[in-house]
Formats: structure tokens, C-alpha cells, sequence
């Protein structure tokens, strides 16, 4: 099978973590020729090949390096716009990208420039591409209540250009999940959709925080791994939609075992749609063309059931009716 023609949707992909090795270097080449930085060239950080980034150095990435590197308005357009394009390239027809509103006092950039830069590129793009692509923006587990208040404002604000929903991420070991009540209750005041990254990791799963951030009424939950059995019969029951990620979970040793050890073997026979995901496809290296393929290979599914999970994620977009019309139309059957 042709995994990389198949029409996919991707419904997890983080803007940062998305961005290739190769674009972060010509990157950092156009930065060191004008002498703009004194960073390790990318392709030294982080080689060709090494992708067993765990939780302990997968996030200091982002905090010690990528966010140091694409730190101005060039960076910022020409990193998403390459992301966009590596997507297209890989056969997504449907995009949600997802990425937290940062502020770069150093290049005078607010959070309201990040976004609005982010969603003119993409409004670019969906102009002149058959993939179609919207943008959710992220509550880093981090923050304190404010700072996420004003993340659903700004989602508020950029609604009519493209933005669909509201995220939960950063690192599972850090954060106090029952602050952002008010922040998830906006939100869905304002009819935003809600997506969460949910028992990522054993710390992040005690029972008292995830029937709190059930409590916030997610439209969709991410990873979903370590979850006791009442919790995952009341996923189940409200057929929630799950963002799963194969490549980044092995990597990561987020999961015990290895690719066939992944729970999606669990989740897919309960009737919950599954959107296959990447998570970071620029530090994991596996395109979702790739992880449709693993998943064919170390779960024996056929053509019509690798193209029956394409389709399946079709219910779970943050998109319009018409979107998912579109997607109906245009995805394998
Ligand atoms: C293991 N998977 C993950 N779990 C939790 N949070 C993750 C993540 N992968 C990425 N992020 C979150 O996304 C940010 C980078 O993209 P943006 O700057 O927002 O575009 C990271 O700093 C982290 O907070």
C-alpha cells in the first residue's frame, strides 16, 4: 500500500516540535552567516538518527534550543511554512496544528503577533494547497491560571481566522491540572472545541487528575496511556476521540515494549475514533505516512482497514460539517 498517496488526517502535530531537522539548520546557516547567534548548528544537538529523546530531554529541547533558535518573525514564517509544506508532501489532506502563544520580547514580537504570524501562513497556504489546515492553541501544564485565561482569549480573538480549539500539553511532571477550571469553562462558553494531553506519563494519572480533566468536558484526549479501568469505561462511553502516537511513545519509552506492545491494539476495539498521530514528527522522525504503515504492519491491518482508520478520524476533527463533507469525499475507502 501506498501510505504516503493514502489521504490522512493529522490531528496532533505540535508547530515546534514539527519542524525538521534540516529546516532548523538552514535556519540556524542563515542566522550564523548574518552572525545572529551563537547556537550548536541543529544538526549537532540533535543528529540524524537519534530520536530516543525521552520525557526528561525531549522537553528541555524546546526551552534550551528550538525556542533560542526561531526566536524572530523570518524564523517563525519560514519554520511554519516548511512544516506546512512537510505535511502536505506526506498526503495530510486535514491539518490541526496545535502550538502555545509565545511572546519573543527580544525580536518585540507579542503573543497576539505569534498568533496572528502563525494563522497568516496558514491562511496562506490553505489558499493555494488541497490539504486544509486549522490551528488550535496551547495551555503549557506550566502556566499559572492568567496566562492560560489569556490563551482563550486569544483563541477567542482569532476565531474567524482559523482557530478551532483549545490544548492541554507541555511536561506531564510539572503543574497543578485543577487551576485552569476557569480557563477550560471559558473555552467552552465560547463554544471552543477542547483537546488534552491525558496519562502521558505515570506521574500525570493519578485518578484525581483525570477525572478532573474529564471534568473539563475534552472533546478529544491525547496519548491515553496509563488509564485505570473506571476511566477508561467513561472514555468509552462518551466515545471521546483519542489522539494516538506511535513512534513518539516507543521513542520515548513512554510505553513498556514496542510498537506491538502500543495500546492502540486496546482502543481500537472500543469504538472511540482514533486519529493516528505524530506528536513531533521533527525530533520522533516519523512522518504519519510512516506511523500508518507500523501500524499496518505490527497490528496486521488490511487496505480496507488501514483506510477504514484514516476515515474513522473523520468524526473527530475540530473542522466544519462541510470539512468533514470534503474529507468523506476525498478519503480512501
Ligand atoms: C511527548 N509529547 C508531548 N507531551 C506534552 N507536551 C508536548 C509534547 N510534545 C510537544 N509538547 C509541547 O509543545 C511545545 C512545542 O510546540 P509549540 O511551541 O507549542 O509549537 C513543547 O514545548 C511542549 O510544551
Amino acid at each position: 500500500m501506498d501510505f504516503r498517496s493514502l489521504p490522512k488526517i493529522e490531528l496532533h502535530a505540535h508547530l515546534s516540535g514539527s519542524i525538521s531537522r534540516e529546516c532548523l539548520h538552514e535556519v540556524w546557516l542563515q542566522k550564523k552567516e548574518r552572525g545572529e547567534t551563537t547556537l550548536e548548528d541543529p544538526l549537532v544537538e540533535m543528529p540524524a538518527g537519534k530520536f530516543d529523546y525521552d520525557l526528561d530531554t525531549f522537553f528541555p529541547l524546546f526551552s534550551r534550543y528550538i525556542y533560542s533558535l526561531c526566536n524572530d518573525l523570518s524564523s517563525l514564517i519560514y519554520t511554519t511554512n516548511s512544516v506546512l509544506e512537510d505535511f502536505q508532501a506526506d498526503g495530510v489532506v486535514y491539518l490541526e496544528l496545535r502550538t502555545t502563544p509565545r511572546a519573543i520580547p527580544s525580536a518585540n514580537i507579542t503573543k497576539v503577533d505569534y498568533v496572528q504570524t502563525t494563522l497568516d501562513c496558514i491562511s496562506k497556504f490553505n489558499a493555494s494547497s488541497s490539504m486544509k489546515t486549522h490551528l488550535i492553541l496551547s495551555i503549557d501544564r506550566r502556566n499559572d491560571l492568567p496566562v492560560a485565561l489569556e490563551v482563550v482569549d486569544l483563541a477567542i480573538k482569532f476565531r474567524d481566522q482559523g482557530v478551532v480549539g483549545i490544548d492541554l500539553c507541555g511536561d506531564p511532571a510539572v503543574g497543578e491540572v485543577a487551576i485552569f477550571r476557569p480557563a477550560f469553562e471559558k473555552a467552552k462558553k465560547n463554544d471552543l472545541e477542547i483537546t488534552i494531553h491525558f496519562a502521558e506519563a505515570p506521574q500525570s494519572s493519578t485518578a484525581q487528575e483525570l477525572w478532573t480533566l474529564l471534568s473539563y468536558n475534552p472533546d478529544r484526549i491525547g496519548h491515553v496511556i496509563h488509564v485505570p479501568e473506571d476511566v477508561r469505561e467513561e472514555i468509552v462511553k462518551s466515545k471521546l476521540g483519542l489522539e494516538l502516537c506511535l513512534s513518539c511513545n516507543v521513542h520515548a519509552k513512554m510505553i513498556a515494549g514496542t510498537y506491538s506492545d502500543h495500546h492502540f491494539g486496546w482502543w481500537r476495539e472500543t469504538g472511540c475514533p482514533i486519529a493516528l498521530s505524530t506528536d513531533d514528527v521533527g525530533i520522533f522522525g516519523s512522518a504519519l505516512s510512516n506511523e500508518y504503515a507500523l501500524i499496518a504492519e505490527h497490528f496486521g491491518l488490511d487496505r480496507k482497514q488501514t483506510c477504514d482508520l484514516a476515515r474513522g478520524a473523520i468524526d473527530t476533527i475540530f473542522g466544519s460539517e462541510e470539512e468533514k463533507k470534503r474529507l468523506r469525499e476525498i478519503m480512501w475507502k
